[in-house]
């Protein structure tokens, strides 16, 4: 079975306290981009298999994990394989989503094993279910579950729904080379209860999240890695009607009323465009 694990973007990130387990609660909109990486997934037969799974990945290296059982795709497995009698498979990983981008790559890699395994070989688990699967292995990775625009709550894995759409938009992705590990941005973040929850903000016009629409991690980020900032102001100059940094970093995105004329300016970059 062959599968495309797309990326999400946050729109909006309130860090809104430090919880007793290490993680952070957060406020923000989750909304789901094209840009994807490619999973295949082959049942094998006992006989051809001298383990449960083989994996293998080409495309982006995928640093800090030269063993292919720490990949968030085996581990997706084994987390099924714990509770049914999985038959062994073949799993390729195409990697073409940065990493430590904030765009959610891995978990959505992960995610996406779930839904494909549980198809495949009936399990029978319902979106509640696999979510539930999902969220030991990251964070991000159960929103990938069901893949649509959500407000996301807690550690980003409980969802509430929210009428933002933002279908026919244009969208920008610039990564800048630069990789930032999640764990060391919300260690830089001091957590706030805003004054107006993010929600509220979202629900006013488009037009206006430009002032009103944040990212937490643009505080602590931007001044240790100034081309961030350099990026988003960037976007408006082209003309973004809204631009922001997503999770923590280091992905800028703009969202265009169409597509963009300028984006030479980012070339020296890994960048990605198409509707949202
Ligand atoms: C920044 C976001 O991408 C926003 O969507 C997510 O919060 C990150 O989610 P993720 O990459 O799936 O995160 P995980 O792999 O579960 O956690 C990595 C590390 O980030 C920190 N972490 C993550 C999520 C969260 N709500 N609070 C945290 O403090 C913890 O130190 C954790 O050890
Ligand atoms: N399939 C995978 N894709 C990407 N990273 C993976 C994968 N499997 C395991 N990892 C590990 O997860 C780490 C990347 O996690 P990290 O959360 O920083 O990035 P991300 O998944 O790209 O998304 P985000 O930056 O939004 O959190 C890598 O260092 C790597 O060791």
């Amino acid at each position: 079975m062959l599968g495309f694990p797309n990326c999400k973007i946050n729109i909006g990130l309130q860090i809104t306290q430090r919880r007793p387990d290490g993680y952070h609660n957060l406020q923000s909109c989750f909304y789901p981009v094209a840009w994807s990486d490619v999973l295949e997934i082959i049942p094998l037969s006992a006989g051809e298999a001298p383990a449960p799974v083989q994996f293998t990945a080409t495309g982006i290296p995928i640093p800090g994990n030269p063993s292919a059982s720490n990949n968030l795709c085996v581990r997706a497995y084994e987390a099924l394989r714990a509770d049914f009698d999985l038959p062994p498979v073949k799993m390729h990983l195409h990697k073409i989503v940065p990493i430590g981008a904030g765009l959610g790559g891995g978990s959505a890699d992960a995610a996406l094993t779930l839904k494909h395994l549980n198809g495949m070989f009936r399990l029978g688990l319902s979106l509640a279910q696999l979510e539930e699967y999902a969220r030991p292995l990251g964070a991000d990775c159960a929103f990938f579950i069901q893949n649509r625009p959500m407000y996301c709550v807690e550690k980003g894995d409980v969802f509430e729904s929210l009428a933002v759409d933002l279908t026919g938009y244009h969208i920008v992705l610039v990564y800048p080379n630069l990789a930032i590990s999640t764990a060391e941005a919300y260690a830089g973040v001091r957590p706030q209860q805003p004054d107006v929850p993010l929600r509220t903000r979202l629900e006013a016009p488009l037009s206006e999240w430009r002032h009103t629409v944040h990212n937490d991690f643009e505080d602590s980020l931007f001044p240790r890695y100034p081309v961030l900032g350099e990026l988003k102001a960037q976007m408006y100059e082209l003309g973004a009607v809204y631009a922001a940094m997503t999770g923590s970093g280091s992905t800028v995105y703009g969202i265009f009323g169409a597509e963009p004329n300028g984006l030479a300016v980012f070339e020296r970059y890994t960048t990605w465009q198409g509707k949202l």
